[in-house]
């Protein structure tokens, strides 16, 4: 007897987009209402060693802002360039989402401000003080995400670099509370270093974040910051760079090892409740250097973006149809 045993495995769009986009680092993905993808770039701007003194005083200030478009929107079929916004507005962008009213939100790590802006990169809400690091209510330092509650239009921020917490806004921007420690000395729960990537599950109520050089995911109650769980697998290796929820499956990607390739660069797919591993993906053709962020959607496509080969891949679930006889 013949038994068909389907076998979920993301497999790469192989010459997708197809078209030259022109990016410079990829720093932040999302997706708008239409299923568009939205590619967040830094355009002809580097962050390097240079970029900050050891106070994370922005050290580039000079060249002024990216003159090119940073935010563009890409038909996921066709990768025609829907709409390109954000020219001379960040010096060094960081973290990407959208709301449901089509707002994006996007965090910028020399500027140490979280913006929002209308569907049109008009400027609707900017927190932080431009280029002056601090951890209060109303500074940041280096913030590296930002991420809207659909049900309650509360937005959280990661960070960032330079601070360690997570903190919540209302809808106009107005400080609710935070969590996470200052200065994380080691790993307990709630403890982060570099929160570098944050995603919701509303249906849990939860907020999950990259909890990047303690190489796991951490999850919250997204109204009390409550400490739920921990999803660590020995594959993240050191650093785990970005996480993002749809459809009751939780994907991210981690950083590169250290010394060789063990645990290699690579994607997950995991069970959201389990927190157990169903798939790991890799490109087939150029190999992920710093995959940066990545962005899943409903019928389970992901695109992952990288900060050092200047590349957005874009991913499918193939149903891997194996026979078995028994
Ligand atoms: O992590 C770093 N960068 C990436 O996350 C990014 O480019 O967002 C970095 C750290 C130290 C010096 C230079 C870059």
């Amino acid at each position: 007897e013949q038994v068909l045993d389907q076998d979920f495995h993301m497999e790469e769009v192989i010459n997708w987009p197809g078209v030259n986009l022109k990016l410079g680092q990829v720093s932040g993905l999302a997706l708008d209402a239409n299923n568009n993808l939205v590619i967040f770039h830094r355009g002809d701007h580097i962050w390097d060693a240079n970029s900050f003194d050891n106070t994370f005083v922005y050290q580039q200030r000079g060249i002024g802002p990216i003159e090119e478009n940073t935010i563009l929107v890409v038909n996921p079929n066709s990768s025609a360039i829907l709409k390109s916004i954000g020219k001379n507005l960040f010096f060094l962008p960081h973290g990407l989402s959208m709301d449901k009213d089509g707002n994006y939100w996007v965090t910028d790590v020399a500027l140490h401000q979280v913006f929002k802006l209308g569907p049109q990169g008009n400027e609707l809400l900017t927190l932080g003080k431009a280029f002056q690091p601090g951890s209060d209510r109303k500074h940041f330092c280096q913030p590296t995400d930002v991420a809207v509650d659909p049900i309650t239009g509360n937005f959280y921020v990661s960070d960032g670099y330079c601070n360690s917490r997570i903190v919540q806004f209302s809808p106009n921007g107005m400080f609710i509370m935070q969590w996470g420690e200052e200065t994380s000395a080691n790993m307990g729960p709630g403890q982060l270093q570099i929160p570098h990537s944050l995603t919701l599950a509303p249906e849990h109520s939860q907020i999950c974040v990259a909890d990047r050089e303690n190489g796991r995911i951490q999850c919250f109650h997204s109204e009390t910051g409550r400490f739920i769980k921990e999803i660590k697998h020995k594959e993240f290796g050191r650093e785990l760079f970005a996480v993002s929820y749809a459809d009751g499956l939780l994907y991210a990607v981690n950083g590169k090892s250290y010394f060789g390739d063990s645990p290699p660069v690579q994607g997950f797919v995991m069970n959201f409740s389990s927190g157990e591993i169903i798939d790991t993906f890799t490109p087939v053709r150029k190999s992920f250097n710093m995959p940066h962020d990545l962005v899943a959607s409903e019928d389970g496509t992901v695109y992952v973006g990288d900060a050092h080969a200047d590349t957005v891949w874009k991913f499918t679930p193939s149903e891997r149809a194996e026979h078995r006889s028994v």
